[in-house]
């Protein structure tokens, strides 16, 4: 059996996720690509089976149904071939807080959320046990702006900055490594899935250039790459007022500002 690098990407039927299966592919990566558009799968496989000689298999899901789910984490379990899990499907929040129902609430956070954290635990203990693997995990920079008017949207997005934090503590130590990607707006599919209209946005990214720098980012092992930020230092010293918080934590008693005055 093959031991060529296998690529699993989510949301591989266009936008950011479709980008990533052109670029492994021209790596040389075989790919398996999940979306629910089996034909837009299809033609993007065949293409790249074509162009670039490597294998593609389609696994159509929809990761937001259980089953569907199931069937993409046991395949990251099973299938040894797949080093590289690119956590990239993700849908935006159409309508403000109040116009949220159970249903778009349940639909948002089970894939924004569900879906991504389940797949990087099903890959997770096999890149551990083999000491190499990587888990790419795309955030966005909405995650630091409740002031963008996407609140729920925006805290699926601080999850993944969280979690992946939180997972290369973890996994770096046995050789796997975690990246979050954070884009700004991008020019894909998302917006219109949105009910925006992304030429109303005065500034937005190509896709190819912000793929293109996720994997700078990627190749340069970096933990939180953040493609639109052209000050890296603001990121570095966000996380370092983040740890200067913590270190002023004193759990024994409340602050004097919260004390009573007798
Ligand atoms: N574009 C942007 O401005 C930004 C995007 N991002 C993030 O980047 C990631 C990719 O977004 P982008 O490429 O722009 O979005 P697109 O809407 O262009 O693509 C989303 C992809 O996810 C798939 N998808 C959507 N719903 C499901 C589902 N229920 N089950 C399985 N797959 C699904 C879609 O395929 P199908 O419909 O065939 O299922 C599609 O392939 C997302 O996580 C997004 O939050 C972050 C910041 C900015
Ligand atoms: N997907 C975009 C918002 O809709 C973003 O994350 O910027």
């Amino acid at each position: 059996m093959t031991t060529q690098s296998t690529a699993l990407i989510t949301g591989a039927s266009t936008g950011i996720g479709a980008t990533y299966a052109e670029r492994f592919a021209q790596r040389g990566h075989d790919l398996v690509l999940v979306a629910r558009d089996k034909a837009r799968l299809d033609a993007l496989a065949q293409r790249l089976r074509d162009e670039r000689q490597v294998a593609v298999d389609v696994l159509q899901a929809d990761l937001t149904n259980q089953a569907d789910l199931a069937t993409v984490e046991a395949r990251l379990r099973d299938d040894a071939r797949i080093d590289i899990l690119i956590n990239n499907a993700g849908m935006a929040q159409s309508g403000g807080f109040e116009q949220q129902t159970a249903e778009s609430i349940d639909r948002l956070i089970a894939l924004n959320i569900t879906s991504l954290t389940r797949l990087a635990a099903a890959a997770a203990p096999r890149f551990a046990q083999a000491g190499a693997g990587s888990i790419v995990n795309l955030g966005s920079v909405v995650g630091f702006a409740p002031e963008f008017g996407m609140s729920i949207y925006g805290a699926t997005k601080a999850f993944v900055l969280f979690l992946s934090q939180g997972l290369s503590l973890e996994l770096v130590p046995k050789g796997v490594y975690v990246q979050a990607v954070l884009p700004a707006a991008t020019r894909t599919e998302i917006w219109e899935r949105a009910g925006i209209d992304v030429n109303t946005l005065t500034e937005v990214m190509d896709v190819d250039e912000l793929v293109d720098a996720a994997l700078v980012g990627f190749d340069r092992r970096e933990l939180i790459t953040i493609p639109p930020l052209h000050v890296a230092e603001r990121w570095t010293a966000l996380d370092g007022a983040r740890q200067g918080l913590l270190a002023d934590i004193r759990q024994a008693h409340a602050a004097d500002r919260y004390r009573q005055q007798a």
